[in-house]
């Protein structure tokens, strides 16, 4: 059975290892795996506890790019009450498995798949075992893989390995993944990258798949932004309007921050805290006052 799982903190890409590849993400090519992010395997831990809100935090930054970027995003997600068949071997390292129960089966609500996405049913460590996944990929035209979820040295890094064995560029997101201890996700990343994929931070990925010049965020895009996540129409936005008292939660704050920082800009979540208006982040980041 999979132990109580201790709290640590989420590595930092300045602890990464260094890559043997020199691959570079690319939004026309990138797919975006989240691994089995299932209440289930998440309820190990103390869920309030490092390294969990970071990875949440995280792969909601990369679900919002994607999306917004037209990558394709692909959820795993293991089928509670398993046969004793489909299970096999499994049982013996991992017992029953998952029952089908909804509280155990879905994935974290604040990760959930949307309308688009695609969420393939898992059955091995590797997300290409008995799965359509390589197909799908291909069908796509992409050839570049963007993994982040649970377990890195499990179903991480083996579908990372398979990837590779398949020519497909493996990318593990070193702080959007979690694992059984800290020395075992830094093991993961170790391996990976020096044997099947690149390691890289959810930061420059970001910037990586952010085509020069998308990030231009003028004061009618930051409007246009953020009265998305207001349900406002941009003309409905006043520059003084407290945005939090609108509704911006402040989950959703910390996504765009992370976008906003992933596309250079010389925001903090303080900053926005502290001057939650349109016009107080426009001035922050120096774009003058608002349109
Ligand atoms: C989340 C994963 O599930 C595996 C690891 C532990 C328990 C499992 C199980 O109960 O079936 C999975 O085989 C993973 O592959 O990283």
């Amino acid at each position: 059975m999979i132990p109580r799982l201790p709290s640590y903190p989420m590595p930092q890409p300045s602890a990464f290892p260094g890559n043997r590849a020199a691959w570079t993400p690319d939004p026309q090519r990138a797919a975006l795996l989240v691994h089995d992010l299932q209440s289930y395997f998440l309820n190990f831990y103390d869920t309030t506890q490092p390294p969990i809100p970071d990875l949440i935090r995280h792969v909601q930054a990369l679900l919002d790019h994607a999306r917004r970027a037209g990558i394709p995003v692909v959820y795993t997600a293991q089928p509670g009450d398993q046969t004793p068949a489909d299970r096999a071997l499994l049982t013996d390292f991992w017992g029953p498995g998952l029952r089908a129960e909804d509280v155990q089966t879905r994935i974290h609500p604040a990760v959930a798949p949307q309308p688009g996405d695609t969420v393939l049913t898992k059955w091995r460590y590797s997300a290409f075992k008995r799965s359509p996944l390589e197909e799908q990929l291909r069908a796509w035209g992409r050839d570049q893989l963007l993994i982040c979820g649970v377990y890195a040295h499990i179903g991480c890094l083996l579908t990372a390995a398979e990837a590779f064995m398949l020519d497909i560029q493996a990318f593990l997101i070193g702080d959007a993944l979690a694992d059984f201890s800290e020395a075992d996700h830094l093991q993961a990343l170790r391996y990976g990258a020096a044997r099947c994929a690149q390691v890289t931070g959810t930061a420059a990925l970001l910037s990586a798949l952010t085509p020069a010049g998308a990030g231009q965020w003028t004061p009618e895009r930051l409007r246009a932004e953020l009265a998305r996540h207001v349900d406002l129409d941009p003309a409905e936005l006043h520059d003084d309007d407290d945005l939090l008292a609108l509704g911006l939660d402040s989950i959703r704050l910390m996504v765009l921050v992370d976008t906003w920082q992933a596309d250079g800009l010389p925001v903090t979540y303080a900053d926005v805290a502290a001057a939650p208006t349109l016009r107080g982040l426009l001035e922050r980041i120096g774009a003058g006052a608002p349109a």
